[in-house]
């Protein structure tokens, strides 16, 4: 993996060993949402860092396709780390989880094997007609439709974990989570979100507060974790941007 440093992602290997193993338990996984289930108050004390980038790391194939499952635990991870930073954030969290049942539901459903991968959802769904491409209409709510939303806020969290990474000490979250924001996702959001966004982001704590949030001991360490995984997200969000504009699904409705 272009980036990662090999000798940096010894605690990959070792997580997804003990996945593999069956040994590290997952996050428990139901099949139907609730914010409740996703906060953390549940499982605050389980929330680690290091599981939500194992599950990014493990999307993309050899053969570079996007797995759906992984994407979507990475994402059930970050919700569950959203929601303990305080129910300000709840409007964010409660359109992520709606987004994210909405897939879950397809990979729940008699076509889950369609909805395996994003190439798989994309092909099945153009290849049917099961994506409202001009304006929405029949398929409000189709894979492709759903998936790029989270697939623009993936390129948010990308930008944010590299400012979190490369940040001063001293440096503000609530700073470089706006610039991040408005450098990328705020694009897509009508002007009461972007306010809303905006007032959510003035309560999150410094920096250094923030890192040692993600429960994987100091600053310095979740900074490393964050290295060693970032390439990884990076490469989820090239791969899925590519086949998009591919196909030109880069401004479904
Ligand atoms: C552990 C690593 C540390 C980073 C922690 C980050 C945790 C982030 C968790 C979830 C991220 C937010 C996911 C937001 C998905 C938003 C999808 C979207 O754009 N939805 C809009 C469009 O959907 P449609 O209306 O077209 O169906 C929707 O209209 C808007 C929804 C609500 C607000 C979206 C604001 C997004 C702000 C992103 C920054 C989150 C900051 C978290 C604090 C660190």
């Amino acid at each position: 993996m272009a980036g990662a440093g090999a000798s940096g992602v010894d605690w990959l290997r070792r997580e997804r060993a003990g996945q593999q193993s069956g040994k590290r338990k997952q996050p428990a996984e139901g099949s139907r949402g609730s914010l409740q289930r996703f906060n953390m108050a549940a499982g605050a004390e389980t929330f680690s860092l290091r599981e939500v980038l194992v599950a990014f790391t493990a999307c993309v194939s050899e053969q570079r396709e996007v797995r759906v499952d992984p994407y979507l635990a990475g994402w059930k991870g970050l919700v569950r780390f959203l929601n303990c930073l305080g129910t300000i954030f709840s409007f964010i969290s409660k359109d992520a989880v709606t987004k994210i049942e909405i897939i879950e539901n397809y990979r729940n459903s008699d076509q889950r094997e369609k909805y395996l991968t994003v190439q798989s959802m994309v092909e099945y769904e153009l290849a049917n007609g099961l994506v409202d491409l001009q304006q929405r209409s029949k398929h409000p709510n189709s894979g492709c439709r759903t998936f790029l939303r989270l697939h623009r806020a993936l390129h948010w969290l990308q930008m944010f974990l590299e400012g979190l990474r490369t940040g001063e000490d001293n440096s503000k979250t609530s700073v470089i989570c706006s610039e991040t924001y408005n450098a990328s996702l705020a694009n897509y959001h009508p002007w009461i979100i972007r306010k809303a966004a905006g007032v959510a982001f003035c309560a999150l704590p410094t920096r250094n507060t923030f890192l040692e949030t993600m429960n994987v001991g100091t600053a310095e360490e979740a900074v490393a974790m964050l290295g060693d995984a970032l390439p990884y997200i990076c490469e989820v969000y090239k791969i899925t941007e590519e086949l998009y504009a591919q196909h030109k699904l880069l401004d479904l409705p």
